[in-house]
């Protein structure tokens, strides 16, 4: 039986907490074979990040292109795209590929900025090109430091809708970088409003926090889960992972990946695959 495959185009972590790394491990607690096209590789660890290295766009592009060809991912995520041009690339191969609203394979777009420790993961002039991302993604899920950024506001609601205007299905506006008891994320479709709740736990090791949540999402994605089931599993993964983090290294320790109570379930007859923005429903996290 052929395994679900999930894509994620992001950047390497050498300190192996966040990034392609972290999206790996959680493809990997979901039992879904895990793809990569590498954008930039960092010099990186639990400290900071200390060097970016860029890959040359049409080479970011081909390594979608041959994984989608041969593979066939059942969801697609993005993580640290480092460029305009290389946002461009990718753009372009996304539809040339089916990938994102307006094709077949749903797309969770992270759109990420900067490292937890605030050294930059995304030139200042590429903002607006990660914006024009925004229309082909299932979901978006920046964090309130990538909402103040992208939409100039820090309430979850108000960045939701100014989110939702460029054009994704979803927003998940994540609250992880409050300081209140709760870690409170926001999903919406502009119809539907959904708060996926936990309590906050008390560690500084959070690294790849947002990662793993994405990475989540699309790997329940990838096996046929609808959007907002998909977040639902993912919210809980995230929890675990970080009620499971540890530390290593003298700076801020990655979450943990326990295999997933959850598991992506092996293709049925019809395979695995979901509408990109499918129907909202209610659910809830705890
Ligand atoms: N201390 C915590 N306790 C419980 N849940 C948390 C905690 N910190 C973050 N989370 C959850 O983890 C997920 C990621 O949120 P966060 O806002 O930390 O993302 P991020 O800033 O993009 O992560 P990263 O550290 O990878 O950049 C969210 O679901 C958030 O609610
Ligand atoms: C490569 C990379 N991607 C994403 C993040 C954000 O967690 C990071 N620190 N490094």
């Amino acid at each position: 039986m052929n395994p679900v495959v999930a894509l994620t185009v992001a950047g390497s972590d050498s300190g192996g907490g966040a990034g392609l790394q972290a999206d790996l491990h959680t493809f990997a607690a979901f039992g879904v074979h895990g793809t990569s096209a590498v954008t930039a590789v960092t010099v990186q660890n639990t400290v900071g990040v200390t060097g970016v290295h860029e890959i040359p766009p049409p080479l970011v592009a081909d390594q979608i292109r041959v994984v989608v060809e041969d593979m066939r991912p059942g969801a697609v995520k993005t993580g640290m795209l480092a460029s305009a041009p290389i946002i461009e690339a990718i753009g372009a191969a996304f539809r040339r590929h089916g990938i994102g609203r307006g094709g077949s394979v749903p797309l969770v777009l992270d759109p990420v900025c900067a490292s937890m420790h605030g050294d930059p993961l995304l030139r200042a002039d590429a903002l607006s090109a990660l914006r024009g991302l925004f229309a082909a993604a299932t979901v978006v899920t920046p964090n309130l430091d990538e909402t103040a950024l992208l939409v100039g506001t820090r309430d979850q609601r108000d960045a939701a809708r100014a989110l939702l205007a460029l054009g994704p299905a979803y927003a998940l506006v994540k609250g992880g970088h409050g300081d209140g008891p709760r870690s409170r994320d926001l999903l919406t479709d502009g119809t539907t409003e959904l708060w996926l709740d936990a309590a906050r736990i008390d560690t500084g090791n959070t690294h790849g926090s947002g990662d793993t949540l994405a990475a989540a999402i699309t790997a329940r994605l990838a096996g046929g889960d609808s959007l907002p089931d998909a977040v639902a599993a993912a919210k809980r993964y995230v929890t675990r992972a970080v009620a499971t983090s540890y530390s290593v290294g003298s700076g801020h320790g990655p979450v943990g990946h326990p295999p997933a109570s959850d598991p992506v379930a092996p293709p049925g007859p019809a395979g695995p695959g979901s509408e990109a923005g499918a129907a909202p429903a209610a659910v809830g996290a705890s």
